[in-house]
């Protein structure tokens, strides 16, 4: 909690510190005011005094009720602006992920710790700033004036009190591992929901609607219960604290009779010491409901800062791209890599290099390792042995930005926003005119169906579901054309295209890219068989490298390829 509270605004919680502390001494004074016009006004009937004192005690009302409301508009502005900093910092730190991090935090979590958990902190932090300081204050300066008031009637908080703020304490200890449990299990439930809701159509097509429920019932029923136990047992502490002052408030009222029937105690002085024990009380109760917010923080702070101190597990180099004509542009170097916990390498010792102009096709089964590969090549991950190397430098030496420049990647998962097919396009070169889009739409084959609509205004749905599979994809490849790039990068992005289209856009890449270097992953052989060079892969090792006519006479694994795509062809005919 110490680090986030670093982040907010010290000098504006100093000045609402102050106003509380004003309010507090206002607060605590007047009950001393109320024993003193008692004792030297109303029993002495002298109506100069009444007046005299009532004028003092309303300006400590007023000045109390201004310093509140001071306070509270500036303990809200403090926290809310945390809660605004904790918000963004936490977006920051998440688009500077590498996919390592993204594999280690699942996206519902994320999305919990960036709005409840700051929330939780936000609330415990204008709490705190309301109450935290006010609680003592009450606490001791309550006790302090009422044993000036009268040592007798007083010492019987000596022993409740600290016995009340044991029990609080001991309540904190064991609800503090619940708050965990019920922050985890807010994540489980925000996980189950986002997956009913983006695999509503798996789930009707196979009937899961119970099972489905069933699995959101559990997550939902066991946070439930959670929650149960642990507000059950912070609500525990308000009976034991209403009970303890009762007996202390009738302890008092019968002792102070008993010393004002004996003529050693005014009646004054006993309205004060009963005025403060409600002064006591409220210290009490407010410490309860601070007790109740600081371990939910506690646990939501330690969430934030889970995400905001992760180390990023890929460093920034710090080198620009060579211009080297003489090296390959792109070259991987006995690569080999491992996931995070994964039992076996991906790749193993894999080497291969593509030149300027050229095109690389890979292909191979399922699972074979084609997408990591192009991971890799981006730099999503870091290789585990080994070296990719652009001009001959090194990828894991260069700055991110430069290397993420020099490519222009198609991912698999065809992503679009919602927004326009202009704001789509323009991610890729937010300068381009008009007619550049139009001429990487006509590259992409998408010129037809985005002039039918309503031109770059077109609107696009959230995650470009107004348009079929093909249509997206298409949209996908004019914004990676409309990049100007060394490699452009396409990971099985022309499987959704009719076999006409693909051969179009591939005759497209060849004609108007001479430059760069072309890297297609894909799982037809009509895609690929243009390529300088195809390379197979086969359970993340290279079995075959050359041109479709060399690979097609004596590399079996191509040969296979090929087959079950004639066959399919023959079955589907
Ligand atoms: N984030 C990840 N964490 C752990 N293992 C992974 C991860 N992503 C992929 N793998 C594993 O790495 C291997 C290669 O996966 P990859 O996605 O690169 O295959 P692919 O050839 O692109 O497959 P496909 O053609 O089905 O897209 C698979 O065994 C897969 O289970």
């Amino acid at each position: 909690m110490g680090k986030i509270i670093k982040r907010m605004s010290i000098s504006k919680a100093l000045i609402a510190i102050v106003f509380l502390l004003i309010q507090a001494g206002c607060d605590l004074y007047i009950p001393t005011l109320t024993a003193k016009m008692i004792n030297q006004g109303v029993v002495a009937a002298d109506m100069g005094a009444i007046l005299q004192i009532g004028g003092i005690m309303l300006s400590f009302s007023l000045a109390s009720f201004a310093a509140a409301l001071l306070n509270t508009y500036i303990s809200a502005k403090v926290s809310y602006r945390l809660g605004n900093d904790l918000r963004e910092a936490i977006y920051k730190k998440i688009t500077a992920f590498s996919n390592v991090e993204f594999d280690r935090f699942s996206a519902s979590s994320l999305i919990t710790r960036n709005t409840n958990d700051v929330t939780q902190v936000q609330s415990l932090v204008e709490m705190g700033l309301k109450f935290l300081i006010l609680t003592p204050i009450y606490l001791i300066g309550g006790m302090y004036l009422s044993f000036r008031l009268s040592p007798a009637l007083t010492s019987s908080y000596l022993i409740v009190v600290p016995l009340l703020l044991g029990i609080a304490f001991v309540i904190f200890h064991f609800t503090n591992p619940l708050f965990e449990k019920m922050q985890t299990s807010i994540d489980n439930l925000n996980r189950i929901f986002k997956e009913g809701l983006t695999g509503i159509k798996v789930i009707h097509a196979f009937n899961k609607e119970e099972t489905e429920y069933q699995r959101y019932k559990t997550e939902n029923d066991a946070y439930t219960k959670v929650s149960i136990r642990s507000n059950t047992m912070l609500n525990f502490l308000m009976p034991f604290m209403s009970l303890a002052m009762s007996l202390v408030t009738i302890a008092i009222t019968w002792f102070g009779a008993g010393f004002i029937d004996s003529g050693s105690m005014e009646i004054g002085t006993l309205i004060g010491v009963i005025a403060y024990t409600s002064q006591i009380l409220m210290g009490v109760a407010l410490l309860t409901n601070i007790v109740s917010s600081i371990p939910r923080g506690q646990v939501s702070a330690r969430r934030i800062n889970e995400i905001l101190d992760l180390p990023l597990a890929l460093t920034d180099g710090s080198q620009e791209i060579p211009q080297n004509p003489d090296t390959p542009l792109l070259a991987f170097d006995h690569v080999s890599f491992r996931y995070e916990g994964a039992e076996k390498n991906v790749f193993e010792d894999i080497s291969f290099t593509v030149n300027q102009g050229e095109s690389l096709a890979i292909i191979g089964s399922t699972g074979s390792g084609k997408t990591t590969l192009v991971n890799l090549l981006s730099r999503f991950y870091d290789v585990t042995a080994g070296k990719i190397k652009l001009f001959g430098q090194s990828t894991n030496d260069l700055k991110e930005e430069a290397l993420r420049n020099a490519i222009s990647l198609v991912p698999q998962k065809n992503t679009l926003f919602f927004g326009t097919v202009r704001d789509n396009l323009l991610i890729a070169q937010p300068e381009a005119t008009d007619e550049q889009v139009w001429q990487a739409l006509e590259l992409a084959k998408a010129t037809d169906f985005v002039q039918a609509a309503n031109g770059l205004e077109t609107a696009v749905e959230k995650n470009g579901d107004n348009f079929s599979g093909g249509q997206k994809q298409r949209l996908c490849l004019a914004r990676a054309f409309l990049k100007e790039a060394a490699i452009y990068v396409f990971d099985d992005s022309f499987s959704a295209l009719d076999f006409k289209t693909d051969a179009l856009i591939q005759q497209n890449l060849k004609l108007n890219f001479h430059q760069a270097a072309k890297i297609i992953v894909a799982q037809r052989i009509a895609t690929v068989r243009h390529a300088s060079r195809i390379l197979v892969l086969n359970e993340g090792k290279i079995v075959g490298y050359g041109i479709h006519e060399e690979l097609a006479a004596e590399n079996a694994v191509y040969q296979e390829i090929m087959q079950s795509q004639t066959e399919e062809k023959g079955a589907a005919a």
